[in-house]
């Protein structure tokens, strides 16, 4: 049996993304350390029924039926409780391993099991790990932790080493709900089944890579979460990078947890700004002004309620960066996310170079092949270059398209899924999540000290002049020098 402590019940990350998460794995049926007994808490004085109106919403919401959801509704109850005052959370804890809550429930069996769930600001994550006296930990708890795990790379290890005194790495799980994408795990499928590719993938063969996330949707009323945070840590030092690290990660010998993280650690330690000297030349940070999406009117991000408009939070973020190994020499990764554009572009798109010789008597101009992995839509492109139809001696582009299935599981649940079953294959490890904070830290930087101008777009636009870094003649001339053969 698995107690599951949601500290953050009242907030908007249970509501929308948690909860349903959980329902929707409960009705899978596939439940690690079933039956979950569900208790929220949080600072404010509510009773049980307002709690339960709370999951039956995330249940209804996410469509789930089924014995499990009905036993969770029918046990879930809620708890007042100021996590990051002395004993607090020590007390809820407690009071959790005993699910009977008078001492008496629980036989401390070893199928017993408790999970605390931070759905939590940062600073409040933070805070009551502190208050947590490691002698209070009940046996074999796990520790859930969403994102911005620290603030940069200083926080981030200070936070690590909180947590180390509480519980081993393996029982920390670090939430990337990208890591429960099915499209995103599919990745490794693709790059490890198939000899073509992986033969391919290395800078001999591929010219540069891009990780493009731009939405349509505006602030959706996170403004008091992404003010603070902005595109760079909301998306970049994230999720992103986490999209980096399985793209051009070196094959790891099993899928096990282990050695697929220290594959992905390995290549992130490589990772750098594509000139450090020059953040502004890799770097390019924009904010959304006001503009239409779709039919609806949107005023600018700075006059949007809850935003600080002279903090200067980017809407949208766009790095290059240099993969240093002998892998990926002089391939640039160019990774992008922003809100509010015109478009909504999710996918990964590697560019192969172009063929050393092209017989003469081919006509056309010929493009390069592209490799386009959809993160929703879920398909997977493959751009080639093939004999025309009306002129067999002249080129014609085609694409070859499939439809990835996205996975029985929403990525929420399929997280849950490892964390319920003690397997933090799909949770960012405490040095990865630092890694990924060493690579952002010269931007944050950079961009606070003002070296790189915050431009703006209109939303509903493509972003700042409709185009990326790389298409930038000065950063392509960089890329290319770099990618000249050395004399
Ligand atoms: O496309 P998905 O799965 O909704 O993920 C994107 C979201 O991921 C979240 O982690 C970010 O905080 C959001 O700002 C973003 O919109």
């Amino acid at each position: 049996m698995t107690t599951l402590v949601v500290l953050g019940a009242g907030g908007d990350l249970a509501s929308r993304l948690l909860l349903p998460g959980l329902a929707d794995l409960l009705s899978s049926g596939d439940v690690p350390g079933a039956p979950v007994r569900l208790v929220g808490a949080d600072r404010a004085e509510h009773d049980d029924a307002w709690w339960h109106e709370r999951v039956r919403a995330a249940v209804d919401a996410a469509g789930a039926t089924g014995a499990a959801v009905d036993e969770l509704l029918a046990t879930t109850r809620y708890e007042p409780v100021d996590v990051t005052a002395e004993g607090g959370l020590a007390g809820l804890l407690a009071r959790a391993a005993r699910p009977d809550g008078d001492g008496a429930g629980g036989d401390d069996g070893d199928d017993e099991q408790v999970v605390c769930y931070f759905a939590l600001p940062p600073e409040v994550t933070g805070a009551a790990c502190r208050a947590l006296d490691p002698s209070e930990v009940p046996d074999g708890l796990r520790l859930v932790l969403e994102k911005p795990f620290g603030h940069d790379h200083p926080s981030s290890v200070e936070l690590d080493a909180v947590l180390r005194r509480l519980v081993p790495e393996e029982r920390v799980h670090r939430v990337d709900h990208f890591l429960g994408k099915s499209t995103v795990l599919n990745v490794l499928g693709l790059r490890f089944a198939n000899r073509l590719l992986e033969n391919s993938w290395t800078a001999r063969d591929v010219e540069r890579v891009d990780v493009v996330f731009d939405e349509d949707l505006a602030l959706e009323g996170r403004a008091g979460y992404y003010d603070h945070a902005g595109a760079l840590v909301d998306m970049v030092q994230s999720h992103l990078l986490q999209l980096l690290a399985l793209l051009a990660m070196d094959p790891p010998a099993t899928v096990s947890e282990r050695d697929l993280r220290d594959r992905k650690a390995e290549v992130l330690r490589a990772t750098r700004l594509w000139d450090p000297e020059d953040p502004a030349a890799c770097t390019r940070r924009a904010r959304w002004t006001a503009g239409r999406l779709g039919d609806r009117e949107v005023g600018a991000y700075a006059d949007s309620d809850g935003v600080d408009p002279d903090r200067g939070t980017e809407t949208l973020a766009e790095v290059v960066l240099a993969v240093d190994t002998w892998r990926w020499a002089g391939v640039p990764f160019r990774l992008r996310s922003g809100k509010a554009l015109g478009t909504r572009r999710k996918e990964a798109v590697v560019t192969f170079r172009h063929v050393p010789h092209l017989p003469t008597g081919l006509l056309g101009t010929p493009s390069p092949t592209r490799l386009r992995i959809g993160f929703g839509p879920d398909d997977l492109t493959l751009e080639l270059d093939v004999n025309g139809e009306d002129d067999a001696f002249t080129l014609e582009r085609t694409s070859l398209t499939t439809q990835l299935s996205p996975g029985s599981l929403s990525a929420y649940a399929q997280v849950l899924h490892g964390v319920l079953a003690g397997d933090p294959t799909l949770s960012v490890r405490g040095d990865i999540a630092e890694e990924c904070w060493r690579v952002v830290d010269p931007v944050l930087a950079a961009w606070r000290g003002g070296r790189v101008p915050l431009e703006e777009y209109p939303a509903g636009s493509g972003g700042p002049r409709g185009t990326g870094l790389l298409e930038d003649v000065d950063v392509l001339e960089a890329v290319e020098d770099a990618a000249a053969p050395r004399p």
